[in-house]
């Protein structure tokens, strides 16, 4: 199994080219079941969640042709099987978003249930509500989601009690072939459902709305290929910035999307960092003014992303004054928390809020990645930590970052990936 060792590093310096988004690519990929035509997507990151994906879509049939490192193409011409075997789906929750294209096309589906994880529960009680509600009769069994319809499924309308963003794509592409219209009402917002609703749409799908809590999907009889190009990953970015900001750097990240994270930016910019952005990059340089604690509390987008709140945790540890970061998506995502603390972060867990006492002195330490942007928070602090710090199970971070050591080399960090 790999490690990361980093040692204390000077401040980031220099430009790094950010990669397609992990969670918009997912479920894009997931689109080429809908279609018997060939699908082509760019941009698509190098990571181990896409590999993941694409062994689950040629399990089921799906044709799969690596174009060049970043472009796949995918073509479901006819499926061969309508199941997402336990083995497959295990490692990875969003293989739950093949349930709704497959049962699109098929008629039927048989899907592992993906089971709890680090952070939390993460059921998928909506999703499958949204689906019978469109006219699938559903059983879950041997841990299985087994769901048939008969016929086409039924446009429907739908409200979600939470908002998710799973759930929304799900029945997003079961709806882009359902027979009439379906209204998603408290749909999720995050820019990744924008991507996948403009893939549809360039399907041949009729999809209003994405992007704001109230999504009309009508339903057509057939969806054509695609040619596809992944959004720029906001949590990538931000988690650069981030390591950029807590070692006094300064840094540009290119291909980037800045209208995907305002909230984000404005934390950093609270935090002491002076940004500056452009059409499809972000600046960041914090390379004479002082590092200040933030608070900050998580919310479906447009508000502050649970995925970037392991790495403003490390921030807050080393800033100046007390910081507050408060979770309210997942019930279980400090597990970080721990880890920093072995590296001499003060800080104290109450109830949902990490709350840091500021200007730790961090030295570095064997800590271990519990879950994906948990290992981003240790790297982060690892850059400003006296000595070197070892991170251990870092197959979470190769879920989805790609090639960060790299990334990061380039910035001047000192990390190296060896194997234990
Ligand atoms: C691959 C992908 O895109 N992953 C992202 C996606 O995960 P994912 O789509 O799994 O997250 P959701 O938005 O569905 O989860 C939000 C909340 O809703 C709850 N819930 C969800 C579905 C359901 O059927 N019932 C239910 O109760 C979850 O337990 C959680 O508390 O959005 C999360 C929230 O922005 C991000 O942290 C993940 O990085
Ligand atoms: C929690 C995340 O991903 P997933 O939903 O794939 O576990 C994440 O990207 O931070």
């Amino acid at each position: 199994m790999d490690k990361l060792i980093i040692k204390k590093s000077p401040p980031l310096n220099g430009e790094v080219v950010i990669s397609g988004a992990k969670n918009a690519a997912l479920p894009l990929l997931m689109t080429s079941l809908l279609t018997a035509q060939p699908c082509r997507y760019s941009n698509v990151p190098q990571l181990k969640d896409i590999s993941t994906t694409l062994a689950l879509l040629k399990d089921l049939g799906v044709g799969v042709e690596q174009q060049d490192t970043n472009t796949v193409l995918l073509h479901a011409a006819e499926l061969s099987s309508d199941t997402a075997s336990y083995e497959l789906v295990r490692t990875m929750r969003a293989s739950i978003l093949v349930l709704g294209p497959l049962l699109a096309r098929l008629g039927t589906a048989n899907v592992s249930l993906p089971g709890g994880c680090a952070i939390g529960a993460r059921p998928v009680n909506l999703h499958l509500e949204g689906l019978e509600k469109m006219g699938a009769v559903i059983n879950v069994d041997e841990g299985y989601v087994r769901a048939s319809v008969d016929g086409r499924l039924k446009g429907a309308r739908i409200f979600m009690d939470i908002v998710s963003v799973g759930a929304t794509e799900n029945l997003m592409m079961a709806a882009a072939l359902a027979d009439g219209e379906t209204v998603i009402e408290n749909a999720a917002r995050e820019p990744e459902i924008v991507d996948l609703a403009n893939c549809l749409n360039s399907m041949g799908a009729r999809i209003s709305g994405a992007g704001t809590d109230k999504i009309r999907i009508h339903g057509v009889e057939a969806l054509n290929g695609c040619d596809y190009a992944v959004l720029p990953d906001r949590i990538e970015t931000g988690t650069y910035l981030v390591a950029a900001a807590v070692t006094g750097g300064h840094v540009k990240c290119l291909n980037a999307a800045p209208e995907t994270l305002d909230a984000v930016l404005s934390k950093l910019q609270q935090a002491g960092a002076v940004i500056t952005t452009g059409k499809d990059w972000i600046e960041l340089d914090r390379s004479n003014t002082p590092l200040t604690a933030v608070k900050v509390k998580t919310a479906p987008h447009p508000g502050f992303p649970t995925d970037m709140q392991a790495q403003f945790v490390a921030l807050n540890a080393v800033a100046k004054g007390t910081g507050v970061i408060t979770e309210t998506i997942f019930e279980n995502r400090f597990m970080h928390v721990p880890e920093l603390q072995r590296m001499g972060a003060e800080i104290a867990l109450e109830t949902n809020s990490a709350v840091s006492k500021g200007e730790s002195s961090l030295k570095g330490a064997p800590v271990m990645a519990t879950d994906l942007r948990a290992s981003a928070s240790l790297i982060i602090a690892g850059l400003v930590a006296e000595g070197e710090t070892h991170i251990s199970r870092i197959y979470h971070l190769d879920r989805g970052y790609e090639a960060i050591e790299h990334k990061l080399g380039g910035l001047g960090a000192v990390v190296s990936r060896v194997s234990e």
